[in-house]
């Protein structure tokens, strides 16, 4: 396996204080068009790691739905295995790994459930096929076989046909997630990269230090 021992130089482009906006929301925002604009895929797909009850942290992959100065938002299932770990600790951590950028943008903080309008607003904007699929599964319950699956889909098809109204399950919806410190990592040659890390001060200010590669 080739990839195991190559040596990829993540160039020369380098990211500094000066050049950095004070406001890491707005600079997560320049990142994330810069992605989009790069045409990765799934440019708002991150990865949250979450800890449940017996200290067993679990990472997967979901996508990023908002984004404003308060924080980071995404949907899922409250009653998935997240749902659950996020209830007994609210603390998660994000990754945004930009490898095709050479970047990675690295997120400490709490997720909040939002209040059900917001999740309400989002839900109706689903094309109805996802919005079938939320009622559908019970995310991250076992379940026997792929048919029973699709049997429940089929059901939720005939009862809501296309055009129709489909209200939100109450077990699905948006959490935000509040950042308490975020760092932006810019791959550089020889494996001496840049990092510049924010952290949240109690008085709304973003405290900005340089770390070590
Ligand atoms: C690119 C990508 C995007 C995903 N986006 C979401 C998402 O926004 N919400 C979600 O609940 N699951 C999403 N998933 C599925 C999750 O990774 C995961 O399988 C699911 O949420 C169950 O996780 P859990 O059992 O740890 O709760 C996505 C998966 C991939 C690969
Ligand atoms: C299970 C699941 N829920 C939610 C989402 C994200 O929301 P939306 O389907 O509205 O893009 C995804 C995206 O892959 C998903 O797989």
């Amino acid at each position: 396996m080739e990839s195991l021992t190559r040596h990829t130089d993540y160039g020369a482009k380098g990211l500094n204080e000066i050049d950095i906006n004070q406001n890491p929301m707005a600079q997560f925002a320049t990142w994330l068009h810069e992605a989009e604009q790069a045409e990765i895929f799934e440019p708002n797909a991150m990865v949250i790691s979450t800890v449940d009850a017996d200290g067993q942290p679990t990472s997967r992959t979901v996508l990023l739905k908002g984004l404003d100065d308060t924080g980071f938002e995404f949907v899922t299932n409250y009653e998935s295995r997240k749902g659950k770990s996020l209830r007994a600790n609210p603390s998660v951590a994000l990754l945004f790994p930009w490898y095709a950028l050479k970047r990675q943008v690295m997120i400490v903080g709490t997720a909040v459930a939002t209040d059900a309008a917001t999740s309400d607003a989002y839900f109706a904007r689903r094309p109805q096929g996802a919005q079938l699929a939320a009622w559908a599964s019970d995310q991250s319950e076992p379940i026997a076989r792929r048919e029973i699956l699709d049997e429940r889909m089929a059901a939720l098809e005939a009862q809501y046909p296309e055009g129709t109204h489909v209200p939100r399950p109450e077990k699905w919806g948006s959490f935000r997630v509040v950042p308490s410190s975020i760092e932006f990592w810019q791959g550089r040659s020889k494996r001496f990269h840049d990092r510049l890390r924010f952290t949240a001060l109690d008085d709304g200010t973003w405290k900005l230090e340089r770390l070590q590669p």
